[in-house]
């Protein structure tokens, strides 16, 4: 295998053309240049594919950004998949599984699974990189996670950027790793999938929760209590799943937590913002171009929760707003009214 010897991959696979897909697909891009390295993006729309090929430019999710030559795409999965050693996904976190199995035949023999997706899967409550080893009967040293304050706006405009690139093995970890470091983007490697993987998952339901008190027009107070406490309630819960505490408070824990939460361009802060505004679901959901995973996979994560013994308030609290169950106007007083008890259970 080419990553027990070292050798980088001659070709990469990036599968979703949206606006982390395309960005990561720069990243890798932009790391090859004086190499003979090639990087293949799939995307479903034939029109996103041609103007990547013709004008090396994805306009509809990354209007300003021209993207390297060494770019190509392609809506035909065979031809994309032939021969690349690394394949790279990005698609919405509730699709994977469905089309995992459409893309399982053309897999090359050997080849390396990166998941980029933050996201947990309903009623199967199962984290990205378990569906990939499941359906593609992957073992865990060929899969692997990248997470971190990565808003993909911001790296498209090459703005300094750190991440996390975690597998149970550390040597395909820095395999991954030595492709994708252009000098805007520096990942480090860490072998805790699990709590690099909840930290990502985690944070777009708390993004949703400061989104929704930001649109209750609540300040900054309020902001950093439900960040701090929506940390701990990620730690407890990775903790649980076997996870490790430092990983939470490195970049693909609080790292991730603090981008998403204050930043305009995270669409799950969005979309909470909206909800916070008024805004039914409904309307949210139309109002979205791009996917905001919290929406979906806030459920799940009550369920994991449940499922594993770990008190959620704020996921609770979240998915009540979702569900219906609970007003946006109600959330306020209910986010902090628990018993009492020390800062650190
Ligand atoms: N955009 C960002 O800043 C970051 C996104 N992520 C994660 O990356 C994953 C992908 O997100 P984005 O690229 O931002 O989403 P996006 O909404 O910009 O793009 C999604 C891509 O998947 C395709 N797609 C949508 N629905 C589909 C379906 N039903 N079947 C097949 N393909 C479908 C779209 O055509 C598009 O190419 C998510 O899990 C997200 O949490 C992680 C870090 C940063
Ligand atoms: O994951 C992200 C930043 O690290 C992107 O956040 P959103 O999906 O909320 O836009």
């Amino acid at each position: 295998m080419s990553y027990v010897d070292g050798l980088v991959p001659a070709k990469i696979a990036v599968l979703g053309a949206g606006s982390w897909g395309t960005t990561f697909a720069k990243i890798l891009g932009d790391a090859a240049q004086g190499t003979e390295r090639k990087i293949i993006l799939w995307g479903r729309r034939a029109e996103v594919v041609e103007q990547i090929n013709d004008h090396h430019r994805n306009p509809r999710y990354l209007s300003s950004t021209e993207l390297p030559l060494n770019i190509t795409a392609s809506t035909d999965i065979s031809a994309v998949l032939k021969d690349a050693e690394l394949v790279i996904v990005a698609v919405p976190a509730q699709t994977l599984r469905e089309q995992l199995r459409g893309w399982a035949p053309h897999l090359a023999k050997d080849a390396v699974v990166v998941s980029l997706m933050k996201g947990l899967e309903l009623h199967t409550d199962q984290r990205m990189s378990q569906v990939i080893m499941e359906e593609l009967g992957l073992t865990p040293n060929r899969v692997v996670v990248v997470s971190g304050p990565n808003l993909a706006m911001e790296i498209a405009r090459q703005e300094p950027t750190a991440s996390v690139v975690a597998c149970a093995d550390e040597e395909t970890a820095g395999w991954v790793a030595a492709v994708c470091t252009p000098p805007y983007f520096r990942p480090y490697t860490n072998a805790d999938v699990v709590g690099v993987e909840i930290g990502g998952i985690l944070k777009n339901v708390i993004a949703l929760c400061v989104g929704i008190c930001e649109g209750r027009k609540m300040g900054d107070n309020t902001k950093a209590s439900v960040i701090t406490r929506g940390l701990a309630e990620t730690t407890r819960l990775a903790l649980a799943l076997g996870g490790k505490a430092e990983t939470l408070s490195g970049l693909a824990g609080l790292g991730d937590l603090v981008a998403t939460c204050s930043s305009s361009l995270s669409r799950n802060h969005t979309a909470g913002r909206m909800l916070g505004e008024g805004l039914t679901l409904d309307e949210v959901n139309n109002r979205m171009t791009q996917t905001a995973e919290g929406i979906k996979s806030a459920r799940a994560v009550k369920d994991l929760g449940a499922k594993v013994g770990v008190e959620m308030p704020l996921t609770n609290a979240v998915v009540a707003v979702l569900e219906g169950k609970l007003s946006v106007d109600d959330l306020g007083p209910l986010l902090l009214a628990r018993e009492l008890k020390s800062e650190g259970d």
